[in-house]
């Protein structure tokens, strides 16, 4: 909190957890599947966007059956929560930032320092749950283990571009 001795980064904190929150993924997945004009990155989008659908589903059964309280010195003021994100366990900002890290860094052709940049994003958001007194440390380190194996899954269901056609046409 801001009265605590790193109080001072919260701001900063709160700006990376805005980074990891599903909407701007979920929105900015959408507007360059939109703008994409070839095959080749609409399937890319797409897959990402189920990919990000499929992490919300994951997280929020689990959190559902474990039920595990967010830490008492948590303040509930993030923006845009399903009734599930009372819940800490997994941390659904490190599932996703796990499986986003692995997705880009396997999807997108980036020069090393991004791909550096990619991973140490994704570790900041894991920390940033913390510092920010959203979870404990085993939400988070949970959280990165079952976004690394999701992104596996959305490996084996990936949707082929024979698939495409079909799908886009629903929404042409
Ligand atoms: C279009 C649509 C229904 C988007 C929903 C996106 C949404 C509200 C995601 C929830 C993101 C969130 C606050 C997750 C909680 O993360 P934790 O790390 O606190 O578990």
């Amino acid at each position: 909190c801001e009265d605590s001795s790193w109080g001072s980064i919260r701001p900063l904190m709160k700006l990376i957890e805005i980074s990891g929150h599903g909407i701007p993924w979920l929105a900015g997945a959408a507007y360059c599947l939109y703008k994409s004009d070839s095959a080749a990155g609409q399937e890319v989008m797409l897959n990402l966007l189920m990919a990000l659908v499929l992490d919300l589903i994951l997280v929020g059964i689990v959190k559902a059956v474990v039920r595990r309280r967010r830490p008492a010195h948590n303040r509930m003021d993030m923006f845009a929560t399903f009734s599930v994100d009372r819940y800490s366990f997994p941390s659904g900002h490190a599932t996703r930032a796990a499986m986003c890290a692995r997705f880009v860094l396997a999807h997108l052709v980036l020069a090393a320092p991004l791909r550096v940049l990619t991973l140490l994003w994704a570790v900041l958001v894991g920390f940033s749950r913390v510092l920010l007194g959203r979870h404990n440390v085993t939400d988070v380190a949970f959280g990165f283990g079952m976004g690394y194996f999701q992104y596996n899954l959305v490996e084996a269901l990936w949707m082929s571009p024979a698939a495409l056609p079909g799908l886009m046409g629903q929404f042409a």
